[in-house]
């Protein structure tokens, strides 16, 4: 079963193809980063994929669902959304722990009280992502970069299928972003963790535990397929274009213009 599957999936709005043609597939064990500028389609595409719209045309099909078939809101439930734009959509007063917790009943979309061990789960999920030292501390006294990973480990406690992070790194400042970078590096090596989609503006934010990746331009896939040959400096040139020199560094793809 493949994770995501995509067939000529084209959405028209005002006359235009806000995406137009996408062929992807998303194989069991890939983590996948996806990179576009700024109106290319990447949150439509990520609506789409949540269910939240309907292609035009084509046909989808996530985790073995094939859309048209299936409830989409039985689908949202195995899908966990983190964007930095969640953020300002919480209760800021919440406690770290309680905020991660939550994330179980969010999806659910009953209040249950939460056992002791969903506690325990929170505790291991914000291990993992390395914020163990927040417990206790109110939402909003959290840094943004700290808020991320709280974030991170809330849609990991519904325990998600896919996990989209939607550039998770916006706002955050050099060394956060590297933090919640490793955090991420982290997760993936985590047994029970869900298939990634990191989607992302910058191509050094690509880590190498995403080995596939998806370059969307003007609602069209550019390229697609394995991260280091797809993320080459003739390619990518003509992908932005504008002439970009591109290093390799860590096994991430460093840019600047020519
Ligand atoms: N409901 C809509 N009606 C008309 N146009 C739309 C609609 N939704 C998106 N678009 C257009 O489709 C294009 C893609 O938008 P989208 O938000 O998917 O891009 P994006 O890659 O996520 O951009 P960003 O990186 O800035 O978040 C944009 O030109 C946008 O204006």
């Amino acid at each position: 079963m493949n994770i995501i599957e995509m067939n000529q999936v084209t959405w028209f709005r005002e006359g235009k193809a806000v995406l137009n043609g996408i062929d992807w597939s998303v194989r069991e064990g890939e983590h996948w980063a996806m990179l576009g500028l700024n109106g290319s389609g990447k949150t439509t595409l990520l609506n789409m994929i949540s269910g939240y719209l309907w292609p035009t045309s084509g046909e989808i099909s996530v985790l073995g669902n094939r859309f048209g078939e299936v409830d989409l809101r039985e689908l949202r439930k195995t899908i966990g959304w983190v964007s930095s734009s969640m953020q300002s959509r919480l209760h800021g007063e919440q406690k770290a722990e309680d905020l991660v917790v939550s994330g179980k009943f969010a999806t659910i979309g009953l209040y249950e009280k939460p056992s002791s061990e969903d506690y325990d789960r929170a505790a291991t999920l914000m291990n993992q992502l390395r914020c163990s030292h927040l417990h206790g501390r109110t939402y909003q006294t959290c840094s943004q970069g700290e808020q991320q990973k709280l974030l991170i480990a809330r849609a990991l406690m519904a325990s998600p299928k896919l996990l989209i992070l939607d550039e998770a790194t916006n706002g955050l400042d050099f060394i956060s972003r590297e933090g919640l970078l490793e955090s991420i590096a982290q997760l993936a090596a985590a047994p029970d963790t869900p298939h990634m989609l990191y989607v992302t503006h910058h191509t050094e934010e690509i880590l190498p535990i995403f080995s596939r990746t998806l370059l969307l331009r003007r609602g069209e896939v550019y390229s697609q397929g394995k991260t280091a040959e797809v993320l080459n400096e003739t390619g990518l040139s003509d992908f932005f274009e504008t002439p970009v020199a591109l290093r390799w560094n860590q096994e991430r793809a460093w840019l600047s213009t020519k």
